[in-house]
């Protein structure tokens, strides 16, 4: 089974905890230990937040923002591979046929961001599609996507599942400015909906969640339902 595994950096490195990057490179240790291989993407975070609101502040465009955006983006895919034992690719794979070419010499790929205006989801979504994978999750700072956001809306609700079109319509009202926050940013929607991908969003602040997610599809939040795609499979059965 291959899998792409987003991780937000608000889930990764809220701070410089080397004990939280080990638990979760634990996580990706024990699904290669059982036979899965993997693609890790990782986020920036709060500190890419900050970067970017410091610079705006300075005058910076958004193109420019985004860079810096991706530059810890990829400092926190280094935090990671260190982490990693030898099974990883100590380069950050700055495009999918690195990525993609590590993945099929047996070796963990680990990403960080890509190109301005998007964000390291949509390079999830686009690393699973370029390298087939049966399953892409978004283990983020929410327990799935909501009606709305589900930090500022008290009514929001869940939902257990959706359609990945859904997905589209939900994310499509959200600002994507750089360094804004979504469970799914706009284009990995548009991407998901058009690979057929096979999708979890949940709340990857205990990493320990992610394991039986993609095993056995256990897990409490938020499951993409491709629209014609095949039924879902789990490696564990
Ligand atoms: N409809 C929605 N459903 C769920 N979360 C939403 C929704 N709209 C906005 N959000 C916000 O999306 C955010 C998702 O996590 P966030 O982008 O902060 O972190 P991340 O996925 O860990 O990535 P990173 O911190 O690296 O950007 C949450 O802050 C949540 O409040
Ligand atoms: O491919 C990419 C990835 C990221 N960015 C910029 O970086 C920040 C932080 O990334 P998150 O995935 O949100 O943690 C993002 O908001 C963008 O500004 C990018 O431009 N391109």
């Amino acid at each position: 089974m291959r899998v792409v595994i987003s991780i937000g950096g608000s889930v990764l490195a809220p701070d410089l905890d080397s004990e939280r990057v080990e638990a979760h490179a634990s996580v990706v240790e024990a699904l290669a230990r059982e036979g899965c291989e993997i693609g890790a993407v990782v986020g920036g975070g709060g500190v890419a937040r900050d970067y970017i609101g410091a610079a705006r502040d300075l005058g910076a465009n958004e193109v420019q923002l985004d860079q810096i955006g991706i530059d810890v983006t990829r400092i926190n895919a280094r935090l990671l591979i260190a982490a990693l034992g030898s099974q990883v690719d100590p380069k950050v794979a700055h495009d999918y046929e690195e990525a993609g070419d590590a993945i099929r010499r047996g070796d963990i790929s680990v990403m960080g961001g890509v190109m301005p205006g998007q964000t390291t989801d949509a390079v999830a979504a686009a690393f699973a599609e370029y390298v087939d994978a049966d399953l892409l999750v978004y283990a983020t700072s929410v327990n799935g996507v909501f009606s709305a956001d589900p930090k500022s809306d008290p009514d929001a609700t869940k939902f257990e599942e959706m359609a990945a079109g859904e997905l589209v319509d939900v994310i499509a009202d959200i600002e994507m400015s750089a360094g804004s926050s979504a469970p799914v940013d706009l284009l990995a929607a548009k991407l998901i909906e058009r690979a057929k991908m096979r999708t979890i969003v949940l709340d990857g602040t205990d990493p320990s969640r992610i394991e039986p997610a993609v095993l056995r599809g256990e897990h409490s939040g938020t499951d993409i339902i491709p629209e014609g795609g095949d039924e879902p499979t789990y490696w564990a059965q």
